[in-house]
Order: structure tokens, then C-alpha cells, then sequence
């Protein structure tokens, strides 16, 4: 591990000065396009300014005989599209596959310029995040690169949750984590097949009701509740970046069709700490863009409580329940998130504008 005294120290002559805090840019829908399908790539200059991050993808859901039409459609995207307030990022292929290679000695000289994030996925720990500093530290000298791309990793195998607190701290390009439930799942030898969500099996039952003799009828008919069986791994994951000055996001919510169910589970994501979420179709955008931002109900408390706390110390009761420093703190998170997010979109701007606080 580099000492603190290096740790902002560029890792090749004439690399760019990492940079010393990540930018809260919007993030609510990192949305995913395979770069090499024409007609997914035909509507990314369209989406600019839709979405939060436009993702060009070209690890997994990428066949392997089209990874290289992939990676020059992204070459060519990156060139002509002006990204404007969106951002640009992409996800190479693992470390251990013989495509990354060519991936980052491509798109680096090529698009490094306009590239804000590199998602790496399968990492398992600070080996990988110190690998990837070195070369696109080199590869962005090379190429007369001025501003460092971040490094954003996926949580998907079960020694990457091990590490996750070494993955983080790791490099100062380290942008966040998100949860890859799928690769996940498999690596633990979990027992769903979905791809993110919940299961209906991962449940907690109600206790067996007693007759009138006292028993317990375990044969009656009791409520069940289905859990969620991501709910360790995303908390986990937010302490972990809340922690290093990152930010965590879920990932791929694969039932494109359930658009109610993936509402939910970006919701718990959001209520856990989450800035944002995939999608994988242009459905789940709006869902992400709805979810991931403050609600009309959420910005007219918190500012009530601001209002009502003054310098922020001290307790008050509002509508009957206690507000003191801490939940004054809460409410800040989620103004300044609103104002964050309204700086760069309009339709919440007015949102927020037409709010009257009593
Ligand atoms: C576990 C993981 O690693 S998840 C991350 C990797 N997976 C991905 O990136 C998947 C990305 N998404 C996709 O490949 C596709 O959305 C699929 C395969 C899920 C569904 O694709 P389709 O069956 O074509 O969806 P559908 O018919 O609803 O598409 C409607 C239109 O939206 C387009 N579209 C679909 N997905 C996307 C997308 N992600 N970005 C842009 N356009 C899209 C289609 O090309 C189609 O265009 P058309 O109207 O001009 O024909
Ligand atoms: O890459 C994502 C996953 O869920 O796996
Ligand atoms: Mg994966």
C-alpha cells in the first residue's frame, strides 16, 4: 500500500494529478448500450441529456466474436458524440480476459479525453484496483491525457465483499461500487438464477396461529413476507464508500418487464444510501431518475426542519415529533442531493421551485 505522503502522487511522469475528492456528479441510471449493436448505438447521441451516465458496454452481454466490433463501435461514439451534462463512462472486460489488454491501450489514446469513469468488473481486491492505477496512469501519459479517468469497480465475487474496504481505499480514482448480483450469485453458489432482485423463497412467515384448545396449527394459512436477499451485500457496500468517499450504486435489475419490482428495489437502494442504479433497457431510466431523486413530500419536510432548527442544535417538535441535530443532518443530505440534482435537471428544478413550505 502507498504511504499517505504518495497516495496524490501521479504513478507515471506526466500522468495527470489524481484528484483529491470525487465530484458528486448526477448519477441515478448508468445506463448500459452495446456499443457494437447499430441500433442501440444509433440512439445514444439522442439520450444525451436523458440520463445521468451513458455506459458503453463491452464485457458481459457482449458475444465474444463481437468484442472487438464493440470496442471500435465505442471508439466511435466517444469521437463523435458530445456528451454536453451527461456522462461518459465505460465497462471493460475483466482483468483476467484476453480482451482488457487491447480494451485499455485502445480507448484510453483514443477517448481517454472524454471518458469520466472505467467500471471494472470482477475485481477481487487492491491488486486489481493497483493495476489498473499503473497503466492508465501510463497509458494517460502516453497520451497527453489532462484529467485522470476514475475507477469504478463492481462488487461480484465473494472476495472483492471480502476486500471491499482494501478496493476502496485502494487508489485515490476510486469513483464507487456497484452490486453485480448475477456474477455475485454465482461466485457465493447462491441458489436464485435471477439477475438481481428478490426471490420468492427468501421469506420470513408469520408464527403459527393457536386453536382454541391452545395449540399450534402449523398446517394454517400464515402471511408471509418476502426479504431481500441483497439487502447484507448493499449495506455493506455503503458503509464501505461512505466510509472512503465513494459512492455505491445497485446494479442490473434483469425482469425488464417488472418495471414495479425494480421501482422497489432501486427504492430500498435509495432508502440504504445508493446514488443511483443500472439499466440495462430504456425503460428503467425514468424508473432510476424518479427513485434516485428526492421526493416532493422528502424536500418539503426537510426544509421545514431546517426552517424550524435555526443553527441547527438544539430539539424541536414539528407535526407532533422530535427534530434535533442529527435529523437536521438528514434532512441536509437529501436538500443538498435535491439541489445537486436539479442543477442539471430541469423538470426537478420546477419540482422543487413550486414547493411552498408552511
Ligand atoms: C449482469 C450484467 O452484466 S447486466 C449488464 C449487461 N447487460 C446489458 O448491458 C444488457 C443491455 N440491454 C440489452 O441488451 C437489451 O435491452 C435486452 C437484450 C435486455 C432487450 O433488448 P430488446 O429485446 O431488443 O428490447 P426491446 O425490443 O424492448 O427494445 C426496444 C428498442 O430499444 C432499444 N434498446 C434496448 N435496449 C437498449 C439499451 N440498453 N440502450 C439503447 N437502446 C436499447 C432496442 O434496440 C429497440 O430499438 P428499436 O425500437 O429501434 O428496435
Ligand atoms: O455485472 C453484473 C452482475 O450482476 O454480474
Ligand atoms: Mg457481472
Amino acid at each position: 500500500m502507498r504511504s499517505a505522503k504518495d497516495f496524490f502522487s501521479p504513478l507515471a511522469v506526466g500522468a495527470p494529478a489524481p484528484v483529491r475528492e470525487i465530484p458528486a456528479k448526477p448519477s441515478r441510471a448508468i445506463h448500459f448500450f452495446d456499443p457494437g449493436n447499430p441500433k442501440m448505438a444509433a440512439k445514444v447521441p439522442d439520450m444525451v441529456g436523458t440520463v445521468d451516465v451513458l455506459l458503453g458496454n463491452l464485457e458481459d452481454a457482449v458475444k465474444a466474436e463481437n468484442k472487438e466490433i464493440a470496442r471500435e463501435g465505442l471508439v466511435k461514439i466517444g469521437q463523435e458524440v458530445d456528451f454536453g451534462p451527461t456522462q461518459f463512462w465505460t465497462r471493460i472486460n475483466s482483468l483476467d480476459s484476453p480482451w482488457v489488454l487491447d480494451d485499455l491501450t485502445t480507448l484510453v489514446p483514443a477517448i481517454g479525453e472524454k471518458l469520466d469513469v472505467i467500471m471494472v468488473p470482477k475485481v477481487q481486491g487492491a491488486e486489481d484496483i493497483h493495476y489498473m492505477d499503473r497503466i492508465l496512469a501510463q497509458l494517460e501519459a502516453k497520451a497527453g491525457i489532462t484529467k485522470p479517468i476514475l475507477i469504478h469497480a463492481i462488487l461480484e465475487t465473494a472476495r472483492g465483499v471480502a476486500n471491499i474496504e482494501e478496493i476502496c481505499a485502494a487508489s485515490p480514482r476510486m469513483q464507487g461500487l456497484s452490486l453485480g448480483p448475477a456474477d455475485l450469485a454465482a461466485d457465493r453458489r447462491m441458489k436464485t438464477t435471477r439477475v438481481g432482485g428478490g426471490h420468492p423463497g427468501y421469506l420470513v412467515r408469520a408464527d403459527a396461529p393457536r386453536n382454541e384448545a391452545g395449540e399450534l396449527q402449523y398446517d394454517a394459512a400464515r402471511t408471509t413476507y418476502q426479504q431481500d436477499l441483497w439487502h447484507y451485500t448493499i449495506a455493506r457496500m455503503v458503509d464501505a464508500c461512505a466510509m472512503h468517499g465513494l459512492f455505491p450504486y445497485y446494479g442490473p435489475f434483469g425482469d425488464i418487464k417488472d418495471t414495479v419490482a425494480c421501482e422497489d428495489q432501486f427504492r430500498n437502494a435509495f432508502l440504504l444510501g445508493c446514488v443511483g442504479a443500472w439499466s440495462l433497457h430504456p425503460v428503467q431510466i425514468k424508473i432510476a431518475n424518479k427513485v434516485f431523486s428526492p421526493s416532493v413530500e422528502d424536500i418539503k419536510h426537510a426544509r421545514r426542519v431546517i426552517a424550524a432548527m435555526g443553527d441547527g442544535t438544539g430539539a424541536v417538535m414539528l407535526d407532533g415529533k422530535m427534530e434535533d441535530d442529527a435529523s437536521v443532518k438528514q434532512c441536509k443530505v437529501m436538500v443538498e442531493l435535491a439541489e445537486r440534482l436539479a442543477a442539471t435537471d430541469p423538470d426537478l428544478k420546477a419540482m422543487y421551485d413550486a414547493i411552498e413550505v408552511d
